[in-house]
């Protein structure tokens, strides 16, 4: 559905050029839920903005439903929805006239705008709403509404730049309660950005990571977070005195990869914690190694960002 070869985009500015994106080659399948993540300045929305043809590419090709971004704008424009960062409403209008102006902007006739508008407020639960001035929203509701409009003219695709930004714990989980029911009752194809990496760990089916304007990994994120960062098992001992010993077991221990220690404690990460677990601690036992507890710590994306490039997605963020 979503395609994209050797895409490219550099800025020229007053301080020299910022080659934003360099080679972004990708494919989305009809129907997939995709998170695009990566720290500030990765260039994720300048990717999505190519994709979307709200910017002409420096070099490279992409097309989303077949139709070329660079030479059939108008065809793509027709197939996806764009939800950005900004906000797309009018603050004085109101929520279901908002609706019915974009399905109108959008050449749909205003007896069908006014149907498709209905139908989206009582799929994401904004019509109580509907006569309220859209100023008036909570951040939560606002985003909802944003969504609403991606989707008047119906498309089979829906580019989401960063849709929870900003929204507290319980209207994220609002939004993407709504955005996966939408999801299931049309079978449309997401491409979503989110610094949220939970977010893209649970609701995405495959993770594309992006980092200085390249993708870095592309794949499930269970898979992603096997392959390139591990679990790690943490044992805490009775004495220190045995903790050289019980490091020696730990460094010979099938498939190692990092191995920390201090006083007590022996962390150990390797690609399957569960399996090794028990043969571990049995080897602490046959050493005469006293062990208080264990635990597996499971890995998140972030572990995988800084598996990737030695560096924290969360320090990038918050940079
Ligand atoms: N119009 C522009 N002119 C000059 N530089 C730009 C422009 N737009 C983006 N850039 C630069 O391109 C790089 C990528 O930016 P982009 O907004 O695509 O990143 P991002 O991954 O979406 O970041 P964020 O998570 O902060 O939204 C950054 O260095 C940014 O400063």
């Amino acid at each position: 559905m979503i395609h994209a070869r050797e895409l490219a985009r550099t800025f020229k500015t007053k301080a020299g050029a910022v080659e934003a994106v360099r080679g972004l080659s990708l494919d989305v399948a009809e129907g997939e839920l995709v998170a695009f993540l990566g720290p500030n300045g990765a260039g994720k929305s300048t990717s999505v903005r190519m994709l979307t043809t709200l910017l002409p590419p420096s070099s490279g090709s992409g097309t989303v439903g077949g139709h070329d971004i660079a030479t059939n704008a108008a065809a793509v424009r027709r197939l996806i929805g764009y939800v950005g960062q900004g906000t797309a409403s009018g603050p004085y209008h109101r929520v279901r006239d908002e609706l019915v102006i974009q399905g109108r902007a959008q050449r749909m006739s205003e007896a069908a705008a006014r149907r498709r508008a209905d139908e989206l407020l009582a799929m994401l639960e904004l019509d109580a709403l509907a006569d309220r001035d859209c100023v008036s929203l909570s951040g939560g509701q606002k985003r909802r509404l944003d969504v609403a409009l991606g989707l008047m003219h119906t498309p089979p695709v829906l580019f989401l730049d960063e849709p929870s930004t900003g929204l507290d714990p319980h209207s994220r989980a609002n939004l993407w309660a709504h955005i996966l029911k939408l999801r299931q009752a049309t079978g449309m194809t997401i491409f979503l950005t989110t610094h949220y990496l939970d977010e893209a760990d649970t609701m995405a089916e495959r993770v594309m990571v992006m980092d200085n304007g390249r993708l870095i990994a592309d794949d499930t994120p269970a898979r992603l977070k096997a392959e390139l960062a591990g679990d790690t098992i943490e044992v805490s001992l009775l004495c220190a005195d045995q903790t050289e010993a019980a490091a020696t077991i730990a460094d010979n221990l099938p498939d190692r990869r990092e191995l920390r220690r201090d006083e007590r404690t022996i962390a150990v990460t390797l690609k399957d914690g569960e399996a090794v677990l028990p043969e571990f601690i049995r080897r602490l036992h046959d050493g005469g190694i006293e062990v208080i507890s264990a635990r597996i710590r499971r890995p998140t994306l972030d572990d995988v960002f800084l598996g990737l490039t030695g560096r924290s997605l969360r320090e990038g963020a918050a940079a």
